[in-house]
């Protein structure tokens, strides 16, 4: 119960918890969003006890197993829009190589950085990135 501490400091990135995730959204963000009580939109119900529901070792206990089920939910929705995602990218790039444009439009690309930076932080850019390359591949 204690272990989800208000004055943690810590600011590694690569360990995320409970504490740190609201805060991941990059330096002075200021995304109103992130309430723990609020993010469950669809009908979630995760607690505390959701997700402190896991053992030292990582094995959930079973209060975290509805939330995890629905996590898997999301992320399959989130990779099915990737790859819907990538086709539509895939046809607008077979047509302006056909009429003897370039793969690559940069402009438009800064404004997808820009929007997934605006709505996300920080991280929103590496994702924007990330997405880009899938899409397009590297550059
Ligand atoms: O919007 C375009 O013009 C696209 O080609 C799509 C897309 C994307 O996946 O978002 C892909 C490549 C371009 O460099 C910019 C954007």
């Amino acid at each position: 119960m204690d272990t989800v501490n208000a004055t943690t400091t810590t600011d590694t990135a690569s360990s995320p918890d409970a504490a740190s995730i609201p805060d991941a959204t990059g330096a002075g963000s200021t995304a109103s969003t992130a309430s723990p009580a609020s993010t469950g939109g669809t009908g979630s119900t995760a607690s505390a006890a959701d997700v402190n529901g896991s053992t030292a070792d990582g094995a959930a206990t079973g209060d975290a197993t509805g939330a995890r089920s629905r996590i898997d939910e999301l992320d399959a929705r989130i990779i099915a829009l990737v790859q819907e995602r990538r086709a539509v990218s895939a046809g607008i790039q077979r047509a302006r190589i056909e009429a003897g444009g370039r793969r690559v439009h940069l402009a438009r690309e800064m404004e997808i950085l820009d929007r997934y930076r605006g709505e996300l932080g920080r991280p929103g850019t590496q994702l924007a990135m990330t997405l880009l390359a899938l899409c397009r591949g590297a550059l």
